[in-house]
């Protein structure tokens, strides 16, 4: 699958602007602020539905205008796929595949897969479980519809058991008879969620600890470990047990909406014991063993969007990146740069046909 051509109209710092692209390597040039990560994020728009940095879609749209446009061609095996993204402010987001708007964005996700890989990814390492549970989800989500399907079941009754105890709070009430549907459901979605995160944790694990160690070149140990409660107690159990705890917060505060992923290096926390370039690597490698996940997984090869990867690491990590692009029969690659001859000698030693856009 490689995307032919994108034109955007009020996306972001563009006002009008079309780009065609090699079926290969496609890499973006510029200075600080010129709009390279846009045209990246523009590209994942039209998969996603959706901005990879920024999730309030009116803040996507050109300041002092009303609406943004992209539009893009794909070439999925032998099909043309023309995806339509468009959002006029104060109404809501229209995503089209060839003339026909969807009415569920979720039918949407995993007819495009891609991976993208930016600094942003920092916030998997540094911030709490959520990202990393977004990380997780988003994986599996991208070659399975049921899993994508159990986690919107689970998160609307989440909500509405949510509310339930809220409502029993205010009026000095609680129920637990009531709650009881509720526990019922959350199990029997959360069970879903649990075996399946298990099962793609360990069948990732050892893609993920190869990607490292050829990245790094070295005989860094590193990990990657599913945590939830799930794993010790049924969750209709674990529900009943918290019931005093969730009655006095309010919530639900036990279940997969819970879970989390520990990563570690050496058998510590890389969030505090990796180096930035240990942690970069480290980011890097869940990255590209989620592409080769879900290569193997979907029916099509994902784009793979590189944001200004090459920063901080010395330089036979960069070679090695380049071994592994060049190796692994990747798709269509998307990179951003702001060093032009570092970005023509990168694309040039992975021998594959390529474009470069000055910005
Ligand atoms: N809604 C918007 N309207 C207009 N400009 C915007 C909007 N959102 C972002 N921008 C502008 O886009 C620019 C950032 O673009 P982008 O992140 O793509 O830069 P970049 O070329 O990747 O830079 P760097 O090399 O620093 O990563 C900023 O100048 C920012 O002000």
């Amino acid at each position: 699958m490689f995307l032919k051509k994108i034109s955007l109209v009020n996306y972001k710092n563009f006002d009008s602007r079309e780009f065609e692209f090699d079926s290969k390597i496609n890499a973006f040039v510029g200075a600080n602020g010129i709009g390279k990560t846009n045209v990246l994020d523009a590209v994942y728009h039209l998969c996603f539905g959706k901005s990879y940095f920024n999730p309030i879609s009116s803040q996507n749209i050109r300041h002092g205008e009303d609406f943004f446009m992209i539009e893009g061609i794909f070439q999925k095996e032998e099909r043309e796929e023309r995806i339509i993204c468009s959002l006029k402010k104060g109404n809501k987001k229209v995503i089209k595949r060839n003339g026909k708007a969807y009415e569920r964005f979720s039918d949407h996700i995993g007819l495009l897969p891609l991976v993208m890989i930016s600094p942003a990814d920092r916030d998997l390492i540094i911030e709490g479980s959520e990202t990393r549970r977004k990380f997780m989800d988003g994986v599996i989500a991208q070659s399975d519809k049921d899993y994508l399907q159990a986690l919107i079941h689970y998160n609307k009754v989440l909500m509405q058991r949510n509310s339930l105890l809220k409502y029993f709070a205010a009026n000095h009430r609680f129920d637990p008879a009531t709650l009881e549907v509720y526990n019922e459901q959350l199990s029997h979605y959360g069970s879903i969620i649990h075996e399946r995160r298990k099962k793609f944790i360990a069948e990732f694990i050892d893609t993920f600890r190869e990607q490292y160690r050829v990245i790094s070149g070295g005989n860094e140990i590193v990990g990657l470990e599913y945590d939830s409660k799930l794993h010790e107690e049924d969750l209709q159990v674990l529900l009943k047990n918290n019931l005093e705890k969730d009655r006095a917060l309010q919530y639900t505060s036990v279940g997969t909406h819970k879970d989390d992923l520990k990563f570690t290096i050496a058998e510590h926390p890389i969030k505090k014991f990796g180096s930035q370039g240990q942690q970069k690597t480290f980011l890097i490698a869940l990255k590209f063993a989620q592409f080769h996940f879900i290569k193997a997984h979907a029916a099509t090869t994902p784009v793979l969007l590189l944001d200004d990867i090459f920063d901080k690491l010395d330089e036979n990590r960069v070679k090695h990146i380049i071994a592994l692009v060049e190796d692994d029969n990747f798709g269509q690659i998307f990179l951003s740069d702001t060093h032009r001859d570092r970005t023509e000698d990168i694309v040039k030693s992975i021998h594959q046909s390529y474009k470069i856009f000055t910005l």
